[in-house]
């Protein structure tokens, strides 16, 4: 019997409703090459689906998620909705359900793309984002809401347990790469979480010889990060920071729009979620011009998460042979389509080596 798995897929909103069949198409060739099926399951829920029922998917969608091994997902977000209900109703807790606490975010220079930034066609990082706690919290509230006493609180939660496991992860995988972990820090103005976050990490990371740890404040992250690209290898960042800096990254490297990421349960006892760094980018959505390699690069990585590494690396080939042989978005100076990139791709892979 072929090997199958299942994966539940929410485009969702915007160029989600694009980039996703796109990925889609690619991946379905690299799976037939590589001798096994991936069984999509699509599941029709975002904004439109909260449109009609007031919810951004059904009361037991986490259930039928978790019945899959992976989850493919697009984007929400609507501009006639408040972020809060999208990001809320869907997004988090479908990270925070299936303990997705690793945001695994790698940025590299692609081929034939050149970046804004001087270094920056060398670049190549990784960031792991604290994905299920920080700043990221409901505790808190608004009262006197309208009134000049008018007031929000919002408390930011970090745990020993959540810090650990953020700086274990990256320490094991800077082990594997250049061995240098950064850890983004604000404790000179935050007094109580980010003295925390740096005595955690710090502790964790000297458990791990051969590994390096620098610990750089945030502001001055966002410079370096611009002047001197290439002096990362792991950076390791808390919820917030995690998610700004992976927006700057992805454009050093060229585009928001080729930045991929993988919210990981490490231990598997659920299922992972893969979907593009980038929204639903209302901007240009329903125009057929969004940069499909975010959600194509996703792809590969859920592969890989699948045990499909033979194919998760030929879908890589493929976009970046067809990005350095020209064929690129708008975003990246090109003028090809969406479905131009796509069937650039579909055309490249079966002219690489028979697996
Ligand atoms: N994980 C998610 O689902 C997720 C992530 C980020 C933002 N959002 C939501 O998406 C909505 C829009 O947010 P935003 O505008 O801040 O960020 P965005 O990432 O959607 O867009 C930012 C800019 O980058 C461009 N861009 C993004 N992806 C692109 C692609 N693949 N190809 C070409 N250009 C691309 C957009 O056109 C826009 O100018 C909001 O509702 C936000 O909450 C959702
Ligand atoms: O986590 C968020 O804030 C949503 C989005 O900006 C993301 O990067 O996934
Ligand atoms: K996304
Ligand atoms: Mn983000």
């Amino acid at each position: 019997m072929t090997r199958q798995h299942d994966i539940a897929v929410i485009a969702g909103d915007g160029i989600g409703l694009e980039v996703v069949p796109a990925a889609i198409r690619c991946l379905d060739v690299v799976a037939d090459r590589h001798g096994f099926d991936l069984a999509w399951r699509e599941y029709p829920w975002g904004s439109s689906y909260f449109r009609q029922h007031g919810a951004m998917m059904p009361a037991d969608a986490l259930d039928q998620l978790g019945r899959n091994a992976a989850i493919f997902l697009g984007a929400v977000g609507d501009p006639e909705i408040p972020d809060t209900e999208t990001l809320w109703g869907l997004l988090i807790p479908i990270r925070r359900r299936f303990h997705q606490y690793i945001n695994l975010r790698p940025v590299r220079a692609l081929p034939g793309v050149s970046s804004p930034v001087r270094g920056g066609g060398e670049m190549d990082l990784v960031i792991v984002r604290e994905n299920v706690e920080g700043e990221y919290s409901e505790v808190g509230g608004r009262m006197y809401r309208g009134q000049p006493a008018e007031a929000a609180i919002q408390e930011a939660i970090f745990t020993r347990a959540g810090i650990t496991r953020a700086a274990e992860f990256a320490a094991r995988l800077a082990s594997g790469r250049r061995g240098l972990v950064t850890s983004v820090t604000k404790s000179n103005g935050i007094v109580h979480t980010m003295p925390f976050w740096d005595e955690v990490v710090a502790e964790t990371l000297a458990g791990h010889d051969g590994v390096r740890l620098e610990k750089i404040l945030v502001d001055a992250m966002a410079a370096k990060l611009v002047l001197a690209p290439t002096a990362f290898d792991v950076i390791v960042a808390s919820n917030l920071f995690g998610d700004i800096l992976s927006d700057l990254a992805g454009a050093i490297a060229g585009s928001i729009g080729v930045a991929p990421s993988a919210n990981l349960n490490p231990e598997r006892t659920h299922p992972s979620m893969f979907e593009p760094v980038h929204g639903s980018a209302p901007d240009i959505a329903g125009q057929g011009i969004a940069n499909p390699v975010g959600q194509m690069w996703a792809g590969a990585m859920m592969l890989e998460h699948l045990g499909e590494t033979a194919a998760a690396a030929e879908l890589v080939t493929a976009f970046e042979t067809v990005l350095d042989y020209g064929v690129r978005t708008r975003d990246l100076g090109g003028t090809a389509g969406t479905s131009d990139f796509t069937e650039a791709v579909e055309r490249h892979l079966p002219s690489l080596p028979r697996p």
